[in-house]
């Protein structure tokens, strides 16, 4: 058994470990879950991830709730550990899992993803929580973002929105629906061309009287398609996503409404982010970095990205403990992750 240290990093680590594990067959204990973080152990999001991708890969689990600090993960016993990854029967099926308040259904989703590669058989994710959750990606950046690039290459995935949460109460539904995939090697290195920019702006349907959704929006370039939305949801909140689609990538800005906040301020803040990527030669902005870095593992290939953030650092540590090396150049304003 893999025995991994999680404690240098986040719930990322929880989800990138599930995902490894159920695509070698490895089975792991991780210990120190999430040490440093202000509230140590599992989450109710992580204890749902770890349920969601159980339910993929048949896998057997221990001390998995919530503030637990170390668990087990087993995947399926019958997976043949020397036959090629992609041919060790990971089963697919269905899972409905209620990830909890406004615990984050995309990373939720994150988890379940890489899975892909190891499939016999679709499945399919109907996860209930928080759609637009803070310290996540919000749901238009997982699919208006995210997904695309993994579609690009090779990710056979799809995602049905069914009904927004905000946070704190969450109630928002969502369903994810994976097919066997063989991924392409990344080559992700220069962005190219801006071929399109749009700011997806939405809003709970009480905020329409303040215009928020319109306002989130209106700091955006003239260049901009603007797409607002006001939804029905459990309680208030308001999501902008700013989404940059380039010759050879899409980059995503994306923030949260608050209270307290103006709503310009959640576009302005999106704004600067753009500008500051466009300023640079990346071609993933510093969020996709991290959340790419399994699918490169498995897949092979470079992406460019603005640096190495914690998440990508404590996450390369990660992927080498199931033998994968990712390596990062520094190059100067830049780094180069290859694998
Ligand atoms: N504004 C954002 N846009 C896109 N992605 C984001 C954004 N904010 C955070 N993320 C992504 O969300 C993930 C957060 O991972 P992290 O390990 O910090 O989260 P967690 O599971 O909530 O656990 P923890 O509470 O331990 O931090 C990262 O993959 C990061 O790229």
């Amino acid at each position: 058994m893999n025995i991994l240290d999680g404690g240098e990093g986040g719930g990322q680590l929880v989800r990138t470990a599930l995902a490894l594990s159920a695509v070698t067959g490895e089975p792991f204990r991780m210990r120190h879950v999430r040490r440093a973080r202000a509230n140590p152990g599992l989450q109710a999001q992580h204890c749902a991830a770890i349920e969601a991708v159980a339910a993929v890969c048949n896998a057997e689990t221990g001390g998995v709730e919530v503030g637990s600090e170390s668990f087990t993960f087993e995947p399926n016993e019958d997976i043949d550990e020397d036959a090629d990854p992609a041919d060790q029967g990971v089963l697919g099926g269905s899972v409905s899992v209620e990830v909890g308040t406004a615990g984050s259904v995309p990373l939720v989703f994150d988890a379940l993803l890489p899975v892909a590669v190891a499939l016999d058989e679709s499945f399919t994710a109907r996860l209930e929580g928080g759609t637009d959750a803070k310290w996540a990606p919000p749901f238009d950046y997982f699919r208006r973002v995210k997904l695309p690039v993994l579609q690009e290459h090779g990710l056979d995935a799809d995602v049905t929105l069914n009904r927004r949460g905000f946070y704190p109460r969450g109630g928002g539904k969502a369903t994810l629906t994976v097919e066997p995939s063989t991924l392409d090697a990344f080559d992700v290195t220069e962005r190219g061309e801006r071929e399109s920019l749009t700011a997806y702006s939405v809003a709970e349907e009480s905020e329409s009287e303040d215009d928020v959704a319109e306002r989130q929006a209106e700091p955006a370039p003239d260049a901009a398609d603007v797409e607002t939305e006001y939804v029905e949801a459990d309680c208030s909140g308001s999501a902008l996503v700013l989404a940059a689609e380039y010759e050879h990538s899409t980059a995503g800005f994306a923030e949260l409404g608050e209270m307290g906040v103006e709503p310009e301020t959640v576009g302005e803040n999106a704004v600067e982010r753009f500008e500051a990527f466009e300023d640079g030669d990346a071609a993933v902005d510093e969020y996709l970095a991290d959340q790419l870095l399994p699918f490169v593992a498995l897949a092979g290939g470079e992406v460019r990205a603005p640096e190495v953030t914690s998440h990508v650092e404590t996450c390369i540590d990660l992927l080498a403990e199931f033998g994968y090396d990712v390596t990062v150049e520094d190059e100067g304003d830049t780094v180069l992750l290859s694998a």
